[in-house]
């Protein structure tokens, strides 16, 4: 199972969690405790390894806007966490993982109608439209198309403690977290390390 470690605002952290064995990393462009700049986000990943993936995260967004970031720093994925549509996502010409609120079932049948290359299944939006700390009901995701859970990254107040149990009842392609990982609102690099090594034992599990 493929880990992805969201809302990396520094360079020493990135590193350390590159070290750790994350397969992705995500800088938030969008209204956050965590944003960044397009220009911090590129002086942090000129620095990484070419292998973990770099994932830039957006809230309704202009297409134009996203383009020129993903360009810029060199982004693997940009990660819609808006109210993107489907048309917007059919013709954004990036590579693109759209992001849902899960509160029902409804949000499998939402989420197979768009052509992106991942789905990502959070909870509901709050002030923030992510990285909000809270889980949703994973048993709503029961009766999902295998097609689908191919290509799901679940996050969504994931955490060492719950992560395992998540990972075995959802059975996802990656998983994401960001609140957990932090101590007095900044990265904890013990907590990142702890929480990949625990999404490695879950594919084994
Ligand atoms: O991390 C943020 O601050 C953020 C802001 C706006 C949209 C998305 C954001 N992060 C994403 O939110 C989910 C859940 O994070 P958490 O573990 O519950 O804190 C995750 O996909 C982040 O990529």
């Amino acid at each position: 199972m493929k880990v992805k470690v969201c809302g990396i605002t520094d360079v020493e952290t990135a590193k350390k969690t590159c070290e750790y064995g994350t397969d992705a990393l995500g800088f938030v462009f969008a209204k956050s405790k965590r944003q960044v700049t397009p220009e911090q986000a590129a002086e942090i990943i000129a620095q990484l390894p070419k292998h973990v993936l770099k994932i830039g995260v957006f809230v309704n967004e202009t297409p134009e806007r996203v383009q020129a970031i993903v360009k810029q720093c060199g982004l693997d994925y940009a990660q819609l966490h808006g109210e993107e549509d489907e048309a917007y996502c059919k013709d954004i010409q990036v590579p693109a993982i759209k992001a849902f609120g899960v509160a029902s079932p409804e949000a499998i049948q939402q989420a197979t109608k768009y052509e992106v290359d991942y789905v990502l299944f959070d909870s509901p939006k709050e002030e923030y439209h992510g990285g909000n700390g809270k889980t949703f009901d994973w048993n709503v995701l029961q009766d999902m198309p295998e097609e689908l859970r191919s290509k799901l990254i679940l996050a969504g107040g994931l955490s060492t403690d719950n992560v395992k149990e998540a990972a075995a009842l959802v059975r996802p392609y990656m998983i994401d977290a960001s609140s957990s990982l932090e101590t007095d609102g900044k990265k904890d690099v013990k907590k990142i390390k702890e929480f990949i090594e625990k999404v490695k034992e879950s594919q084994h599990a």
